[in-house]
């Protein structure tokens, strides 16, 4: 991997520990002035890297780092007046700060086997101790965002190195959960 790629501060330069019992925290923006807070019962799931356009990353970061939770665990504490849907059209209603562009919570409320459950970024949290990333999802599509095509083996090869099997869509278990409900909707498969 070329040294001027950055897959993002916490995959170049160690992830925060995970703390057994860890109950959730508030995820903070980057605003000085009027920060929006949320706050976030309980621990994250399905924590990954994402390479995808849409997810929000910090400056400088080719990969975000994104999981979910309940929608009930989310509950805005401040200034959410400062909150806006980026994309209504999208399947994750990213609510983003309108200050700094964090994304603060993204509901998915349309029919999906994701409905009720809330895209969340877990470096924005007020401390450490969630659960870290365990795979690489939509790795192809940092090619979108400007990554060289040419340097795409050698991301690959370090996402795996970090333990972070890397996938042009979400992982096998994700992919199998979506196909699942799928077959259960059309009645191929018998719930
Ligand atoms: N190649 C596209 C992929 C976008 C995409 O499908 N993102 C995934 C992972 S976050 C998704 O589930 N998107 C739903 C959404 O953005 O609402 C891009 O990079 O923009
Ligand atoms: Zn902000
Ligand atoms: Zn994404």
């Amino acid at each position: 991997m070329p040294a001027s790629v950055s897959l993002h501060p916490f995959l170049d330069k160690g992830m925060p520990k995970a703390a057994p019992g860890f109950t959730g925290g508030v995820l903070v923006c980057e605003c000085a002035d009027r920060p929006v807070r949320v706050k976030v019962d309980g621990d994250v799931a399905h924590n990954h890297a994402c390479g995808c356009t849409k997810c929000w990353k910090p400056a400088g970061a080719t990969f975000s780092i994104v999981a979910v939770v309940p929608h009930d665990k989310i509950t805005v504490l401040e200034n959410g007046d400062k909150l806006a849907v980026v994309d209504e059209a999208a399947l994750i209603q990213r609510h983003a700060c309108k200050g700094c562009g964090v994304h603060m919570y993204g509901p998915v409320e349309r029919e999906h086997p994701f409905q009720g459950l809330d895209f969340i970024h877990p470096e924005r949290f007020d401390k450490d101790g969630w659960t870290p990333p365990g795979f690489a999802a939509f790795v192809s599509s940092i090619i979108e965002s400007g990554t060289d095509p040419a340097d795409m083996p050698a991301i690959r090869g370090r996402l795996a190195e970090l333990g972070l099997t890397p996938s042009d869509c979400l992982n096998n278990a994700l992919m199998d959960y979506i196909a699942t409900w799928t077959a259960k909707k059309s009645g191929v498969l018998k719930s």
